[in-house]
């Protein structure tokens, strides 16, 4: 016991002379331990500015590679049991190693479990009531350890406290001392650092390289790991955005609202905020940034913002991947290099702003080249859209021209892939909307952009019902538009729809620069396209005119030689009293008769004679064109529309527009064509053959045929409500057999044209001769009778006409065949039937020039007498 006094007052007595940790270090080693017998000893002293727990003495172990217990032990990684281990035992705690599980109170301050049966006793250290450390003393065997020992310890671990206390405050001293001197001189360095960072912004030109630099002259004095520009968009108070973030070696990031818990709640303050983001997510969900920057490993963000001024343009952030608090320098140093930036920012945003400019201007350029070359309207509107799009992400545009008193707009120019194009208002391109709706009229009134979100849409989708449809089945919820003008003149409006329609916002000036080019264009296409549709009128008419030339010159040629209907016989007075009647009306007038009897001649008069008279009569032949051609004939046709049509034709009935169409031999028309033409009778309107449109037109038809339509009708080649329709007004042209009494009078008139046409003078025929013009019965009626004069003509000598080149055979046959057709009749019959039948022809006059006697080459008396014998009655004569 006495002994143990002696080693307790001798370690009591090395302990008071101990001054440095050093020698503290010592009599752990060599007395301490060879009085306690432990192991392995360790003085875990706290240092709160470090957060960390250090062992002052480091004791080597002959047994072991590396000691027990650990050099250090962060102090956050303990719970506050870990830290003291007295379980309630203020003065000392036994902790018996069992087995591993024993370890797991002060495991952390442990590089390895001690082995079974061995002991560690703890001793809190304490200045006055402050925590400072502790001392672990591990014994091997912790059956040696008695209660005595115990005791022993208690009053050891007293000294080594105060001597704890003692070592401490000097080191504190010199500590501070040395503290002093290394933050001098940090901030020496710092300064200097300052001051090359300093010249090294002046010329910076980019945020980018801002940054790299920031980096490079300030890392080794904050430690941070990254650094990032936050740039503010001052333009739209109301709505700030966090536009663009720039990391050094990182990607700039998307746009954030400024109102985040982050930014928003440092920009009043003065200087670096600093966010714990670790601790922050515990509470409340990061935004995305920060997130991603959380995610990277950072645990702690500085933020400070570039200006003192609280409208500060942005915002410099520091990440650190680290707990550990700023040292007062660094704090100043980020301070300082706050306001260098502001200064070198001013630069980097003048040269954006240069850099934008410029940007724009080419971008202008780039927009003028490349819509100025194209002529195609389709490739014009692919054009503008794609370069709307890059500039502005403007997903759909359109180009509207305006009516004169603005109230209308009619779609110029698009997409014919864009939403709006799509609707069936849009494929016609002549649709006009109305613009009071509530965003027209304010696009109109306004000066510059206005812009539309979807509560102003959905206003709008009562007043217009189009639009209603348009927004309802696409997701368009934001549009915009604006007036193109040229000086103060109105050409149209341009409107849009966009997703990111802040866009458009942001870069308005260049937006608006873009519109200006567009009014050009919108005023030259609107000025290409009015000459278009002169043009092609024009040319449409110049089409008519060539049409209309060519049947002027037919027509020329027909009235000049069929100026009159010769003859006074009362088939000619009654067809001339039908004319008078009919010309006048619209109504559709069929010309009945044989072959040459004059059908062409009537249908001319009915038009002379009608108000259309200065307008065409355009006759078309039914019968002289294949089936195939007809219609396109009548009705006209589209380029391309058949084989062969290779320009776009008008039709007859287009030509004979506001006059008269004659269709001459109508009873040819192929039946099918004649339900169409029924159609153009009633309705008035055609269509072109391969056209869609249909036409109007006003035409008076006078159809003529030598066929019996009836007959037709009944066999089923003709339809018989076309018939109804067009023989609402017949005029039947008897033939010539059955009205010899013009022929002296056609005869004169054909005689005197065809000599005068051969430069002869025939003055005279003989009666003889007449007579046998007369006697034949002209199957070929007029035409022949014509043509047989005209032959004659030319083979006549002197100023007589003596013979005529009759087809004797002909009548003969033609007589033999209508008698054969008959019964057998007596002479007298045969006697009475002709001179009833020239009574008639002479309307019952038997003397004079044209009495019935001179036809029949007998004297009047003798005619009388006839009449008597064969019993001939005047009601008999009359025609
Ligand atoms: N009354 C008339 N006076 C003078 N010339 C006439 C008369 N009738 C017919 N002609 C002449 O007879 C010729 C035939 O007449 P037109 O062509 O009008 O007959 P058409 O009945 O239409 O014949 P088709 O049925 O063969 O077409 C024409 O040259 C015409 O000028």
């Amino acid at each position: 016991m006495k002994e143990s006094e002696d080693i307790l007052k001798k370690i009591s007595a090395d302990l008071l002379s101990v001054k440095q940790i050093t020698h503290l270090a010592d009599i752990f080693n060599t007395s301490l331990k060879a009085a306690l017998s432990y192991c392995e000893g360790a003085i875990f002293s706290l240092d709160c500015h470090d957060n960390m727990l250090y062992n002052l003495i480091q004791m080597p172990n002959p047994f072991r590679e590396s000691p027990f217990f650990l050099q250090h032990v962060l102090l956050k990684s303990l719970s506050t049991d870990e830290v003291l281990l007295t379980e309630g035992n203020e003065d000392f705690a036994e902790f018996r190693i069992r087995d591993g599980l024993q370890t797991w109170r002060f495991g952390k301050y442990l590089s390895s479990i001690p082995p079974v049966g061995s002991a560690i006793v703890v001793f809190p250290m304490r200045q006055g009531n402050d925590f400072i450390g502790n001392l672990f003393l591990l014994f091997t065997d912790a059956s040696s350890l008695g209660d005595y020992d115990i005791k022993m310890l208690m009053l050891i671990s007293v000294s080594i406290n105060l001597v704890l206390i003692d070592v401490l405050a000097r080191e504190k001293v010199l500590l501070s001392d040395n503290l002093f001197q290394e933050r001098l001189h940090e901030r020496m360095a710092q300064l200097e650092a300052l001051a090359l960072l300093g010249n090294a912004i002046a010329s910076v030109r980019s945020f980018e390289k801002l940054l790299e630099i920031i980096d490079r002259y300030t890392i080794k004095f904050i430690g941070f790991r990254n650094t990032m520009f936050v740039t503010l968009n001052d333009n739209h108070p109301a709505d700030k955005l966090v536009s663009e973030m720039h990391f050094v070696n990182g990607d700039a990031m998307a746009r954030n609202k400024i109102d985040d818990g982050f930014v928003d709640r440092m920009l009043p303050g003065e200087g670096p905020v600093i966010y714990n983001i670790e601790e922050l997510a515990k509470t409340s969900p990061l935004p995305g940034y920060m997130k991603a920057v959380s995610d990277a490993g950072i645990v702690k963000v500085a933020m400070v913002r570039f200006s003192d001024a609280k409208d500060a343009p942005g915002v410099w952030l520091l990440a650190f991947d680290h707990n550990r608090p700023l040292s007062p320098n660094a704090m100043q140093m980020v301070k300082d290099v706050a306001k260098m930036i502001t200064s070198a920012t001013q630069n980097v945003f003048t040269s954006l702003e240069y850099e934008r400019r410029e940007l724009e201007k080419n971008r202008l350029i780039q927009f003028s080249n490349s819509i100025a070359s194209i002529r195609n309207k389709a490739n014009l509107a692919r054009t503008v859209k794609d370069h709307l799009h890059d500039l502005f992400e403007i997903d759909d545009f359109l180009l509207w021209s305006l009516s004169e008193d603005h109230s209308f707009r009619f779609p110029v120019l698009f997409d014919d892939e864009s939403i709006f194009a799509s609707h069936p208002a849009f494929k016609a391109r002549t649709t006009e909307f109305r613009n009071h709706d509530g965003i027209y009229n304010v696009i109109l009134a306004g000066t510059g952009v206005s812009y539309f979100d979807a509560c102003d849409l959905e206003k709008a989708y009562s007043e217009h019902p189009y639009f209603a449809e348009v927004i309802e089945t696409s997701d368009i919820r934001a549009m915009g538009g604006s007036v193109l003008r040229i000086g103060e003149e109105v050409i149209g409006l341009l409107t849009f729809s966009s997703h990111r329609i802040q866009l458009v916002k942001e870069r308005e000036e260049l937006y608006l620069s873009i519109c200006s080019q567009l009014a050009i264009v919108a005023s030259n296409m609107l000025a290409t396209d009015k000459i278009s549709a002169q043009l092609a009128e024009i040319s449409k008419l110049k089409e008519r005119l060539e049409d209309e030339k060519i049947y002027l010159q037919e027509e020329l040629k027909t009235s000049a030689n069929n100026s009159d209907m010769i003859g006074s016989s009362q088939g000619i007075k009654t067809i001339h009293k039908l004319v008078e009647q009919v010309a006048y009306t619209d109504s559709t007038v069929l010309i009945l008769g044989e072959t040459g009897t004059g059908k062409e001649l009537v249908a001319r008069s009915v038009h002379n004679n009608s108000p259309r008279k200065s307008k065409l009569m355009v006759k078309v032949n039914c019968a002289a064109l294949p089936a195939t051609l007809i219609e396109s004939e009548l009705f006209g046709h589209e380029k391309g529309s058949f084989t062969g049509a290779s320009e776009r034709r008008l039709g007859k009935f287009e030509l004979a527009n506001h006059g008269t169409l004659f269709l001459d031999e109508i009873g040819e028309l192929p039946l099918d064509l004649q339900g169409k033409l029924l159609r153009a009778i009633q309705e008035k309107e055609i269509e072109r053959v391969g056209g869609k449109a249909v036409i109007k037109v006003d035409v008076r038809v006078i159809a003529a045929t030598n066929r019996n339509l009836e007959k037709e009708v009944a066999s089923g080649k003709f339809r018989s409500d076309l018939y109804y329709r067009i023989n609402i007004f017949p005029i039947r042209i008897p033939p010539l057999r059955d009205r010899i009494s013009d022929i002296p009078l056609l005869a004169s008139h054909f005689i005197s044209k065809y000599a005068a046409k051969v430069g002869k003078e025939i003055r005279s025929m003989n009666t003889s001769t007449l007579r046998e013009l007369q006697r034949y019965n002209w199957p070929g009626n007029i035409r022949e009778l014509e043509h047989t004069i005209e032959r004659s003509v030319l083979l006549t000598k002197g100023d007589t006409l003596k013979t005529f080149d009759i087809p004797v055979a002909n009548s003969d046959r033609n007589d033999e065949s209508m008698y054969l057709e008959k019964k057998i009749k007596t002479i007298d019959e045969n006697e009475r039937e002709h001179i009833v039948r020239i009574l008639k022809m002479c309307h019952g006059r038997v003397n004079g020039h044209n009495g019935a006697a001179i036809l029949l080459g007998i004297p009047p008396s003798t005619l009388n007498s006839k009449m008597k014998r064969l019993d001939i009655r005047k009601r008999e004569m009359r025609p």
